[in-house]
């Protein structure tokens, strides 16, 4: 992103809001490295408080310890979560007393695989998804969600933090057994509002503290979840529908107004 930003402004002058992501000394925003991840705390705690739950005293399965899983991870045990099962492509682990997520992450970052991390035992990464749980987050790969897996999942809500992790065959088959699935399109959300925010920042000239862009995050990530709640009331449909009829009635709307319309 600093090269973009660099040959851009070689030939259009200093240009740091032409593109987002760049590294905080050249304009990136604070907190962008762990928006993806918070954003799905945020929407997490969202999803559950409609359930009468929270994310302390509830159990997560992760699948995915990169950008996204590793924050998202290290967000919910802060606010009280059990990760009590986790992989990535170094290992596949569980702890039913609650993996200690900072130890995990120490380990991880001295160059350690998940495997050898001895606060948990190694399980079979074919077992991970369909791991009892309250809550499961897949954050690594698209459609590993699918007609094979899909009848086995235990987790009573799924938060896709991972593009497209779930397939349309599955979809329908967690619907039919009443698993709460929250769309990607809104719950990993939180890494682009960031790049939003880092524009915004450029374009102002002005650097937030972290602090203020982590709130602005939190109240965007609840807004949408309340505009998607409306939606799915009043178009009595499933969480996905909602968000998707949102975004696209908001498109349809400015192409009306624009005078855009056939
Ligand atoms: N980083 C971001 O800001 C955003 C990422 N996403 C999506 O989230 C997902 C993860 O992205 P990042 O965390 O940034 O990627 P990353 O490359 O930092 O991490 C990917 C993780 O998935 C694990 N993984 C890969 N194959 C696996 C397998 N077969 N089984 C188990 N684990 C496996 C890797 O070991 C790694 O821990 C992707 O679908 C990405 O498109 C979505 C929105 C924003
Ligand atoms: O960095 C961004 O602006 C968004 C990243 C994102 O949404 C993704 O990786 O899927």
């Amino acid at each position: 992103m600093a090269w973009i930003f660099d040959e851009y402004s070689k030939f259009h002058g200093h240009s740091p809001a032409v593109v987002t992501g760049k590294p905080i000394d050249l304009g990136g925003s604070l907190g962008r490295d762990a928006a993806t991840g918070r954003g799905v705390m945020y929407a997490t705690e969202a999803l559950l408080a409609e359930y009468g739950k929270s994310i302390s005293g509830s159990t997560f399965v992760i699948q995915g310890f990169g950008n996204v899983g590793s924050w998202a991870a290290q967000l919910i045990h802060e606010k009280g979560g059990k990760v009590i099962a986790l992989g990535d492509v170094s290992g596949t682990i569980r702890n039913k007393a609650g993996i200690d997520v900072p130890a995990l992450m120490k380990h991880r970052n001295e160059g350690g695989q998940l495997k050898d991390f001895h606060g948990a035992e190694v399980m079979d990464a074919s077992e991970l998804l369909v791991h009892e749980c309250d809550v499961l987050l897949p954050c690594a790969l698209g459609g590993v969600l699918n007609r094979e897996n899909a009848p086995d999942v235990k987790a009573k809500f799924i938060i896709e933090a991972a593009n497209h992790p779930t397939d349309p065959e599955a979809d329908e088959i967690l619907t039919k057994k009443g698993v709460v699935v929250l769309p990607d399109i809104y719950a990993n959300a939180g890494g682009v509002i960031v790049s939003y925010f880092e524009w915004v920042q450029n374009i102002q000239g002005f650097m937030w503290e972290e602090e203020k862009v982590n709130m602005e995050l939190h109240k965007y990530m609840n807004s949408a979840f309340q505009n998607i709640k409306a939606m799915c009331k009043s178009q009595d449909c499933n969480l996905r529908m909602g968000a998707f009829t949102l975004g696209v009635n908001r498109v349809a709307r400015a192409t009306i107004l624009r005078g855009w319309e056939a």
